[in-house]
């Protein structure tokens, strides 16, 4: 068992008369950007619900550098070194940027002068330091998106999931983050996995692909691979969306 990898082994996942993972299996490596791909309802953020402990797996097993995470809690998985953005932004609006990020460091276990550096950094990193007193509420989507991934790094994870981390940036924006997301694995250390409906954005940053299609992995392997791949092809053309 590697201990550099998030692993999921035959994960599925039922909901009330619904199937939402059939014995998916995907792996992310340190160092690694994979992107988890598919049309609507495919399966994708349930699969990182999964992972970070937010659904019950109905079959399979999760582990992250060696260590088994299905069955632990969201926060015992936190604790192991996987952090996660959401889909729909959720900062602590009462707070101040600097407060959004530094409270992820002090979870984790950082001093108060600890956390106050790491959170600055971060917030030098991302663009945000002009931003650090203003209130989480008071912020732009895009500046909101940015504060969650520096939230979600603040706990230093060795394992981080975006989901639509670009939804609702314009294009400079989601240039800028591309760049920044791209540098993370190697200054960090960390693998990545990322879920975005911008195909752009996932074919330039990603290393593999994992394509889902009604809870079944349809294809896996390089962006050329994937884009050639016929059942793809199918499952975007065949709902009539280029949405991932
Ligand atoms: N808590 C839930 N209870 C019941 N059904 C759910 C629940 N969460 C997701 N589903 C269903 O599971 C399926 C997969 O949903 P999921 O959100 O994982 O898809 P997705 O690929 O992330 O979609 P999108 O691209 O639209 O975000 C869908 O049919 C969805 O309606």
């Amino acid at each position: 068992m590697s201990e550099t990898r998030l692993a999921v082994a035959d994960v599925s996942v039922e909901f009330t008369g619904l199937r939402a993972l059939d014995h998916v299996s995907l792996s992310v490596d340190t160092g690694e950007v994979v992107g988890l791909i598919g049309p609507n309802g495919s399966g994708k953020t349930t699969l990182v619900n999964a992972i970070t402990g937010q659904v019950k797996l109905a079959t399979g097993t999760i582990t992250a550098a060696g260590v088994t995470l299905s069955g632990l809690s969201p926060r015992a998985i936190a604790l192991q070194g996987v952090s996660r953005s959401f889909q729909i932004v959720r900062l602590f609006n009462a707070m101040t940027v600097l407060e959004n990020v530094e409270a992820a460091a002090l979870a984790k276990g950082a001093g108060r002068a600890a956390a106050r550096e790491r959170a600055e950094a971060l917030l030098d990193e991302f663009g945000l330091a002009s931003k650090a007193d203003e209130l989480g509420d008071s912020l732009s989507y895009g500046d909101k998106r940015r504060v969650e991934i520096a939230r979600a790094l603040a706990a230093e994870p060795k394992f981080l999931l975006l989901d639509e981390p670009a939804a609702g940036m314009n294009d400079a924006e989601t240039e800028t983050l591309l760049h920044t997301l791209a540098a993370l694995p190697e200054k960090r250390g960390l693998g990545l996995l990322i879920i975005d409906h911008d195909m752009g954005l996932i074919m330039r940053l990603c290393h593999r692909l994992h394509v889902l299609a009604s809870g079944r992995t349809i294809a896996q392997g390089t962006a050329a691979h994937v884009r050639a791949h016929p059942a793809v092809i199918e499952a975007y053309l065949g709902k009539g969306t280029a949405h991932a």
